[in-house]
């Protein structure tokens, strides 16, 4: 195979921060190229000096042997390179076709051209298979709907390299097999990948080579067939892992319902929700994306109010119509959409950390005690082993995966007797994610109850107590994840998906 693209020697330093130092990447023609290494090992910033936006302090690129200068984002997609943002960074209030064309390109099509704009997207759009009207407006459509307008929109540039940096990290298991297919397409028309995820088992279906990097520096590149996952588990993080989940040696603390969910209901939202969590117990949701395990914890938490039903906390009932009532009934909810709901990215590290739960830090005057705040903020930067130079640094700068550690400190601050996480994991890598569930299991010990919602099977199997199958908006089915397997609840779902369209 023909190389497409030589990376050699890069190096970039960020105050404070050596992110890449001697780093070298080989990419060949067709085929894929998994960018492996743990939260804020430098994959980001490789892939960002390739597609333009930094400019690397040393090193060199070559692109079909010739030397480039990469000067910035529109140079790169002239030299054939497209990204796929790890963030989706698409204008929420703009069309589908408007963000896959007239934000990039105003002139190629003009606003009167508006159809053909339309047209060419549809194109785009039927291409991969995506069935989605150019017109509709971006903030109406779903995060993995996003992620496939992601996607176009770096193929209408029509690139020969193409960076996916984590793209499956919304998806669902049948959204990611599409686009995988996708993929596979885009190998036959000769586009070359590079691939970053921290879902191992993908890069064993769709990669050639894994290139891994640890803490900026460049480990190795490996066949993929050649090597296993322990293997890169011990390239990537420098030592073996004997487990990928702790194990949790006790279900519950005490055999008491700490939180009870009788009849909730919401229309077009959640039906019939009934369900409780001991504590100590990790009760595990899981349904395909849009099932509405979200929904149903955004009725937990007060953001879509119950229109009836009934909430029980130690037997006691509650009246949960807003989040400020769900945090005095210390309910917390990590939610899925960092961005969006978790942080404030312009403020730092410590800020965010102690945001939550800011009169736990104020000393008997009501004035912040600021050697707390420190102490708090380095506490949880030590135990999650967020990357970061110090705790004073802006989160917009932290890596996505660091990022995620941080909005979980924030909840776990706040010290809650019933904690929602919706897909904690989410970009994190796997030996951190260790960590997360250790911390889990931990605040489990001390009575908290968990509601674990996740759209990694393997995952939810290994770390929940009990598992509710959610579909068509309602809990379907309770299993024991000790004695279930994949295939019976992908059985169970499909059914119920099977019925739903049928009724
Ligand atoms: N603009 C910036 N300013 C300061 N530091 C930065 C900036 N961008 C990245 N960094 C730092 O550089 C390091 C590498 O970050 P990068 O985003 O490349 O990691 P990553 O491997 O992509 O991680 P993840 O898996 O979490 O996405 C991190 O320590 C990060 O905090």
């Amino acid at each position: 195979m023909d190389t497409i693209l030589k990376m050699k020697n890069i190096r970039k330093e960020f105050p404070g921060v050596v992110a890449l130092d001697k780093v070298n990447l080989e990419l060949k023609k067709g085929e894929v190229l998994a960018l492996l290494g743990e939260n804020g090992a430098g994959k980001s910033t490789l892939m960002k000096i390739l597609s333009g936006t930094y400019h690397p302090d040393k090193g060199e690129i070559f692109l079909k042997g010739n030397r480039v200068d990469i000067k910035d984002a529109i140079h790169a997609k002239e030299l054939g390179i497209g990204m796929i943002h790890q963030e989706l960074s698409l204008s929420p209030n703009l069309s589908v076709a408007e963000n896959i064309f007239a934000l990039e390109e105003p002139t190629k099509f003009g606003i009167i051209n508006d159809k053909k704009m339309i047209e060419e997207t549809k194109k785009l759009l039927d291409n991969l298979g995506v069935d989605l009207d150019p017109t509709d407006i971006v903030s109406d459509l779903s995060i993995s709907q996003q992620q496939m307008v992601e996607i176009a929109k770096a193929l209408s540039t029509t690139p020969d390299i193409l960076i996916m940096d984590e793209p499956t990290s919304a998806l669902s298991n049948r959204e990611t097999d599409k686009l995988f297919e996708i993929i596979d397409k885009l190998l036959k028309e000769d586009i070359s990948i590079i691939y970053i995820s921290h879902r191992m088992e993908e890069l064993f279906k769709i990669t050639d080579h894994v290139t891994v990097l640890r803490d900026g520096v460049y480990i190795d590149t490996v066949k993929t067939e050649e090597v296993t996952v322990d293997e890169l588990i011990k390239m990537m993080v420098g030592r073996s892992m004997d487990n990928i989940y702790p194990d949790k040696d006790f279900k519950y603390v005490t055999d008491e319902k700490l939180l009870e969910v009788k009849n909730y209901n919401k229309k077009n939202f959640y039906r019939d929700i009934n369900f409780f969590v001991r504590p100590g117990e990790i009760v595990g949701l899981y349904g395909l994306m849009g099932a509405g395990r979200t929904e149903i914890a955004q009725g937990i938490f007060g953001i879509l109010q119950k229109d009836s039903g009934e909430m029980f906390i130690n037997n006691e009932k509650v009246n949960i119509n807003s989040p400020s009532k769900a945090l005095e009934n210390k309910i917390a909810f990590v939610t899925e959409d960092r961005k969006r709901e978790g942080l404030i990215l312009s403020t730092d590290v410590k800020e965010n950390i102690i945001m939550a739960n800011i009169d736990k830090i104020l000393n008997k005057f009501k004035f912040i005690d600021y050697k707390e705040e420190i102490n708090t903020a380095n506490k949880h930067v030590e135990n999650l082993r967020i990357k970061t130079p110090h705790i004073y640094q802006t989160v917009n700068n932290l890596s996505g995966g660091n990022q995620q550690k941080i909005v979980l400190s924030k909840w776990f601050e706040i010290e809650p007797k019933i904690l929602i996480l919706d897909e904690p994991t989410r970009g994190i890598d796997v030996g951190s994610k260790y960590e997360i569930y250790e911390l889990m299991i931990e605040l489990a010990r001390s009575g908290v109850g968990i509601i674990l919602i996740s759209s990694e099977l393997p995952e939810i199997l290994n770390i929940s107590d009990r598992l509710l199958v959610v579909n068509n908006n309602t809990i379907v089915e309770e299993l024991n994840p000790k004695e279930t397997t994949q295939e019976e609840i992908m059985g169970i779902i499909t059914k119920g998906v099977k019925n739903q369209n049928e009724s």
